[in-house]
């Protein structure tokens, strides 16, 4: 059996309790038990996808007034113009390692209105938010309507496409009406201000375009400092003196701000390291992890004792670093998403170097390392085939891991190097460690974004 001490089914059962954000369950009270670790302060606070609403800030309205003086009665238009609203940014921080600073709703401060004596309204400040290196944002676009669409038969089919004619119809409607509750107005002039025939800046067209036909938004964050626009700010309103035209120099209306951009989008941290460490749990992922690097994950001697990855960076003599993430172990069917696999898997999947953990001292480790294979091979084909190297863990231990050492070497490829180690005493690390860079600067250079 694969995975002694603990059943399939019963990490599977443990496991899922951790949603998207890992909420805690409460009925454990066994220290070494998953659910009592999803309790800890490292499993609540991780977190590698999440939703949220990115709403720009709204643009400050322009304003009407005038020049007055004792003996100017009917001075210029003055109003100041409205303030911008603020824009929301996704900016890169490899300080970070979690989504967990990501709030649900992103949402940029408002522009101040203009005011008479030219007085422009401020404009708000951008909200930047942090988020780790590796980031994939995407917008999740939804359809009110697409539900009928899905329902069966011709019925479903024909109220999908009455629904959108309606829809067409409503933003015709709205359209019209739009452009009137676009204006501001002097005190008692709606009636008689006429601004249907009133041509609205370009940029401010442009915006309108831009709010009722937004682009889809896809980014992969992958550089520290990189920055993605998620949702712009509205344009302030620009105050009565931009309409004192030939035919009318004592506009009574200016134009209000405009909303900003909404956005409903949805982030997955996908973690960048050159190398990834892959295990059944307790394999001694995470003891190789802290022999080669800085790092300093839990070790014990219970599956799980990893919940999330971990990245270390090892340093060579030669001022070269290499990073190495630490993903909890993998369990037969983590392709399927048992024992949260998925969730664990994405962390590798950018690596451009897989090192295999295997237990030598266990009954079969090669069954382990192609049932390994086998979970990565299901989960994204092609990812068994990325370039690896095995280490035969534990090769401290007795007469056996010896055994099945030697056992194992006549029966590998010469394409898959395997190399005895034993992570808890330090033991052959040197060699690890070297062979991980031969291979990797073997490896073209990874692609930048
Ligand atoms: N004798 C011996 N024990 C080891 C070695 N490497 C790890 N161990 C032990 O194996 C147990 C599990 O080690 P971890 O490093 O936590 O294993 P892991 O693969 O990270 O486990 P999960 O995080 O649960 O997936 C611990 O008790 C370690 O002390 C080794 O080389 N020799
Ligand atoms: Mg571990």
């Amino acid at each position: 059996m694969l995975l002694s001490s603990v059943s399939q089914r019963q990490c599977a059962r443990l496991l899922s309790r951790r949603a998207f954000s890992a909420q805690p369950s409460s009925t454990s009270t066994d220290p070494s038990s998953v659910e009592w670790k999803l309790r800890s302060k490292a499993g609540r606070n991780f977190i590698d996808r999440l939703r949220c609403t990115a709403v720009g800030g709204h643009g400050g309205d322009g304003c009407v007034s005038f020049f007055r003086d004792v003996f100017v009665p009917r001075g210029p238009p003055n109003g100041g113009d409205g303030g911008h609203g603020g824009s929301v940014w996704l900016e890169v921080d490899e300080n970070e390692s979690s989504l967990s600073c990501v709030k649900q709703q992103l949402r940029a401060p408002s522009g101040a209105n203009g005011r008479g004596k030219t007085m422009h309204g401020a404009a708000a400040t951008d909200l930047v938010v942090r988020v780790p290196r590796g980031t994939l944002v995407r917008e999740i676009t939804s359809d009110p309507l697409a539900p009928a669409e899905q329902q069966s038969g011709r019925g479903g089919h024909n109220a999908y496409l009455d629904g959108l004619a309606e829809r067409v119809r409503e933003e015709e409607r709205a359209r019209g009406a739009e452009k009137k509750s676009l204006f501001v107005h002097y005190p008692r002039w709606e009636e008689r201000n006429e601004v249907e025939g009133i041509r609205l800046p370009p940029e401010y067209t442009a915006h309108l375009r831009m709010l009722r036909d937004p682009v889809p938004l896809q980014a992969d964050l992958t550089r520290h400092g990189q920055r993605v626009l998620v949702a712009a700010g509205g344009l302030g309103g620009p105050g009565n003196p931009h309409f004192n035209l030939p035919g009318d120099r004592q506009p009574h209306y200016a134009l209000r701000g405009l909303r900003g951009v909404t956005r409903q989008l949805e982030l997955e941290l996908k973690t960048i390291a050159d190398v990834g460490l892959v295990g059944l749990p307790n394999a001694g992922k995470s003891s190789f992890l802290r022999a080669v690097s800085n790092a300093h994950p839990r070790v014990a001697p219970y599956p799980f004792t990893t919940l999330n990855p971990y990245i270390g960076s090892v340093d060579y003599a030669d001022a070269r670093q290499i990073t190495v993430a630490d993903i909890p172990g993998l369990i037969p069917g983590a392709h399927r998403n048992v024992g949260l696999g998925h969730a664990f898997l994405r962390h590798v999947e950018r690596s451009r170097l897989l090192v295999f953990i295997v237990d030598v001292a266990g009954p079969a480790p090669w069954d382990d390392l192609r049932a390994l294979r086998h979970e990565l091979e299901m989960y994204r084909p092609g990812l068994a085939a990325r370039p690896s190297l095995v280490l035969a863990n534990k090769a401290d231990v007795g007469e056996r891991a010896r055994e099945n050492f030697e056992r194992w070497q006549r029966r590998v490829s010469a394409e898959t190097p395997l190399v005895p180690v034993s992570a808890k005493y330090r033991k052959n690390i040197l060699k690890a460690t070297h062979a991980i860079r031969q291979m990797l600067d073997s490896l073209p250079p990874p692609a930048t974004a």
